[in-house]
């Protein structure tokens, strides 16, 4: 459970739980959009719940003791599909399909839908603010230079409609340990929300990667 974890898994064993988990997680998200748009009478209502309460048991006979963390394989591919942000198995999750470059420039295009609302068909701040997080965290570890944020800051230049978005982020500078990041939201229209970043290389991770004490080395990405 939890943490990160390497393991035995096999491209052909990670393509097939992709194709597994990709579209169950998939069913589970349209019953998310499904509850909150539903207009079925409550007849209706009752006996989905008592379905949906039997899908629940029969899942939870075989469970992790805890959440699923990020594992990797031996050739380092990532698997952190427990994510609220990029999680294959995470309906929480949009889930965002990250183009990276080792530039550390990050982008994705993206859909929120009706769960993801704070004012009437707007962006819920907090969203835009988790899906900052996670793009500027991209960036730095693209880049090479992996940490947990340390500060971020949201600009909301103006309200985000629910619907097709872009988001995109970039290393603006790193020192050490240290990688500031920034990136944005766009609808159609342009630039909805600017965030910056601090992302720290926290120091349990440094003593893994820098045994020397030498932080001016690259430490390595556990970034897909
Ligand atoms: C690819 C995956 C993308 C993932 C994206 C998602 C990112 C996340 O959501 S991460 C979760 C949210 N963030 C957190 O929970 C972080 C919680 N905080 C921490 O873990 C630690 O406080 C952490 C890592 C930020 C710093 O801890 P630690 O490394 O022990 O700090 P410490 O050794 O005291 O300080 C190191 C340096 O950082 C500075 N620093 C530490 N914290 C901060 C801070 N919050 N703001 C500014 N500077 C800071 C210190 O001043 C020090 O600077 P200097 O070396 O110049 O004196």
């Amino acid at each position: 459970m939890g943490g990160f974890q390497q393991d035995e898994m096999t491209p052909e064993q990670i393509e097939h739980e992709v194709g597994l988990y990709g579209p169950f997680t998939e069913v589970v998200r349209e019953l998310v959009d499904a509850t909150i748009r539903t207009e079925v009478d409550d007849d209706e209502i009752r006996a989905v719940q008592a379905e949906l309460e039997d899908i629940v048991a029969r899942l939870r006979r075989s469970q992790l003791d805890g959440p699923y963390g990020v594992r990797f394989n031996a050739t380092g591919h990532g698997r952190p599909w427990g994510n609220s942000v990029v999680g294959l198995r995470n309906a929480i999750a949009p889930p965002l399909a990250i183009e990276r470059e080792s530039t550390g420039r990050v982008r994705c295009e993206f859909h929120l839908g009706a769960a993801y609302e704070g004012p009437p068909s707007l962006v819920h701040g907090g969203v835009s603010a988790l899906i900052l997080d996670q793009m500027l965290g991209e960036a730095a570890g693209a880049g090479g230079r992996p940490g947990m944020t340390a500060t971020l800051t949201l600009h909301y230049r103006r309200a985000t409609p629910l619907g097709d978005l872009r988001a995109e982020a970039w290393i603006e500078r790193t020192e050490g340990i240290k990688t500031w990041a920034h990136g944005r939201i766009e609808d159609a229209e342009g630039v909805t929300v600017e965030a910056e970043g601090l992302f720290i290389l926290p120091r349990w991770a440094r003593e893994l990667a820098f045994p020397t004490g030498d932080a001016a080395e690259t430490p390595p990405s556990y970034a897909e």
